[in-house]
């Protein structure tokens, strides 16, 4: 049996940080955010109707979507975020399950499932365990504009365009504080995968 684990945080909370650990551990990452980008190249059919609904003034000259400008108007905007979510968001889903299925009948031991909005989105029925990469709001802010070169107000419509953090810890089976060392978040990944029955040792595969 494949245990499924879903992987969630918060925008910049460290899910990328936590999923290379995984990765160098040989487990399978599946990112939502990398099939969200997917599912959105020049011709696809979310592609279509995106520029259906936001207009051909977000393509970039290459005719690809200019995310910077698609980002710029989402963020602040409750409406059309929810817009876009009803494109992107079934075509991810499906993309994901494709994946999922690959997985199994490969046997893998365990696949994980970064999803950024895996409570917001009601996407726990995919997944056996979550865990939650948790930093406090200042340690997000400070880590999410140095990261995307943002100001304080940019930086802030997209954390506020998520549930809060400290709401997603009563939801998840297990958290791991990033706000520390890399190393601190490390011993953590690898305690919860010990307490799941998984181990260095049998992570590994030869
Ligand atoms: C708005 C877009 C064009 C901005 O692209 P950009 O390259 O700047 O950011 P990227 O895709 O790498 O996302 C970065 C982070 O933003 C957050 N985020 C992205 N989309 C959303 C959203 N609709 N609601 C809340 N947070 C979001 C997530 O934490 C994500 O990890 C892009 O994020 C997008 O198409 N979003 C809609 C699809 C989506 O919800 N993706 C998130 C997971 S499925
Ligand atoms: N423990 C840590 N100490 C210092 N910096 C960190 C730590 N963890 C992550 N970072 C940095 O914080 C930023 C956000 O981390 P990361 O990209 O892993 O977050 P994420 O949750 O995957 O973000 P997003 O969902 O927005 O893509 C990165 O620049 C990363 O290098």
């Amino acid at each position: 049996m494949t245990l499924i684990i879903g992987l969630t945080g918060g925008i910049a909370s460290g899910k990328s940080t936590v999923s290379t650990m995984l990765k160098e551990m040989d487990i399978q990452v599946i990112d939502a955010d990398i099939e969200a980008r997917l599912a959105v190249q020049k011709g696809e059919q979310a592609y279509k109707k995106i520029i259906a609904e936001f207009g051909e003034d977000i393509l970039m000259d290459n005719g690809e979507i200019d995310r910077k400008k698609l980002g710029a108007i989402i963020f602040h905007d409750e409406d059309k975020r929810q817009t876009l979510n009803g494109i992107v968001h079934p075509e991810v889903r499906k993309r994901m399950m494709t994946k999922i299925e690959e997985a199994k009948k490969n046997q893998e031991e365990i696949i994980v499932l970064d999803i950024p909005l895996l409570f917001e989105s009601k996407l726990t029925y995919l997944v056996d365990k979550t865990i939650l990469v948790y930093v406090d709001l200042e340690t997000q802010l400070k880590r999410l504009m140095a990261r995307n070169q943002l100001t304080v107000e940019e930086a802030k419509a997209r954390i506020n365009s998520q549930m809060p953090l400290v709401d997603k810890i009563r939801l998840a089976d297990a958290v791991i504080d990033n706000n520390g060392s890399i190393d601190y978040t490390r011993k953590q990944l690898l305690q919860v995968l010990s307490e799941w029955g998984f181990n260095k040792a049998n992570l590994r595969r030869e």
